[in-house]
């Protein structure tokens, strides 16, 4: 019986993980963890029976705990998620929260030598390297979560990474694909949560609608698969059936396929080697009218392109890329600032950074911390 805890256990990924989870009799959750969701985390108790639990926010946990504290042991704080993530008993740890607040439970989870399934892009965009170091020092796994990453690391195995020649990252577009800088400046926040192909968290919809998504994942694919920045080529399929490619030096090019639906990668994130059969929808070939390819438009959606830039230069202003980005897509979830500002803000960050090469943790935080002082002066 594999053993897991799920770290955001109430969000999009979360609740597929359980439901994914809940149909195999082979894998028992130990830990769940939510941030203030505390009703959706009492169901998933009565589910799943995990021993621990932790709610972010210290009141929540405290309304919790008196609720149901004899069922289960009820935790609070950052030290609450930590505790979930190195469980004695755990195998793998699912890294489902969103933002670099998944960045101090993941490092934890590793050095208690759990294997990591990881959706949180967000710890790798700013911890990349100390990460990647931590999974080869304590000899652990890291299975991609991420649809793009998942299909990536399909293509490649059983493959000689040396004979890699590109990887094919695959994009939506997102929403406001084909449209113009003029067409952009009004666009209303239900427009930007609409996204296409897939039903995901608020703050990863706005992200593939500004392609900052894509950014992330390209230095995601960095870290994870340790190729070069221009050896990640992102192509606009707006059918998200291909989930990426990998092309090899001979011109032959792998790709995993299939239905958006992220509880494939999941599952196999978390039955990795082995398939598990399921019961959800099959790709039909003959039900997708086409399958298209365009370049990205990197002019219009600048967010892209700032991801680029921040992964050429390293270092400490990957963590201002994403901390600057999460601050200007929470403000524009609330209304107060426009879509187009999302990029303006990161870069005015990034420009006012003075870069550090080897960020330490505590230099990644202080980055986070200096990112969003300085936006608040401008924007606040
Ligand atoms: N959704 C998807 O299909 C995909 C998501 N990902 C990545 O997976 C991660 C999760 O995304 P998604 O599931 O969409 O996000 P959601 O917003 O749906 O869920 C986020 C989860 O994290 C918890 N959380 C939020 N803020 C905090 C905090 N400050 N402290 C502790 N816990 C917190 C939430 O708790 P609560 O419910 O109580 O607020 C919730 O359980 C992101 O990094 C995203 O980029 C990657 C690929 C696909
Ligand atoms: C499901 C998943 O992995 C998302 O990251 C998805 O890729 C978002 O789609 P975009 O390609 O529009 O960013
Ligand atoms: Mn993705």
């Amino acid at each position: 019986m594999k053993k897991i805890s799920i770290l955001g256990s109430t969000g999009s990924i979360g609740k597929q993980t359980i439901d994914i989870v809940c149909k195999q009799n082979d894998i028992q959750i130990l830990g769940l963890t939510a941030n203030t969701n505390i009703d959706l985390l009492e169901k998933q108790i009565e589910l799943v029976k995990p021993q621990v639990v932790a709610v972010m926010d210290e009141q929540k946990a405290s309304i919790l705990k008196k609720k149901i504290g004899s069922k289960v042991e009820v935790l609070s704080g950052m030290d609450g998620l930590i505790r979930v993530a190195t469980l004695e008993k755990v195998d793998i740890v699912v890294t489902a929260v969103v933002g670099m607040i998944g960045i101090r439970p993941t490092v934890e989870a590793i050095k208690a030598s759990k294997d990591i399934a990881l959706a949180n892009k967000e710890t790798l965009v700013t911890a990349g390297q100390i990460i990647m170091d931590l999974i080869k020092e304590y000899k652990v796994n890291i299975f991609p979560v991420d649809s793009e990453h998942s299909a990536i690391f399909q293509s490649l195995k059983g493959e000689n990474k040396k004979e890699v020649s590109k990887i094919l990252l695959t994009a939506s577009g997102g929403p406001f694909r084909g449209k113009n800088t003029e067409q952009l400046k009004d666009i209303t926040k239900a427009q930007a949560l609409n996204h296409p192909n897939w039903s995901m968290g608020p703050k990863i919809t706005i992200d593939s609608a500004t392609l900052m998504n894509k950014g992330l994942e390209v230095i995601e694919a960095k870290w994870l698969f340790d190729v070069a920045p221009d050896q990640i080529q992102v192509v606009v399929h707006p059918q998200s059936i291909i989930h990426s490619m990998v092309e090899y030096n001979d011109g032959s090019v792998i790709a995993q396929l299939g239905v958006p639906d992220m509880r494939i990668p999941i599952q196999y994130a978390l039955n990795y080697p082995r398939r598990v059969e399921n019961n959800i929808r099959k790709l039909d070939l003959f039900k997708v009218a086409s399958l298209t390819f365009e370049e990205p438009d990197i002019k219009t959606f600048r967010c892209l392109e700032l991801a680029y830039r921040a992964l050429e230069e390293g270092g400490s202003i990957l963590s201002v890329l994403n901390a600057a980005n999460e601050l200007a897509v929470k403000k524009f979830l609330e209304d107060k600032v426009r879509f187009l500002e999302i990029p303006e803000i990161i870069e005015y960050a990034m420009d006012k950074h003075c870069n550090i090469k080897n960020p330490s943790l505590t230099n990644i935080f202080e980055a986070e911390k200096e990112t969003y002082e300085i936006i608040e002066s401008k924007w606040g």
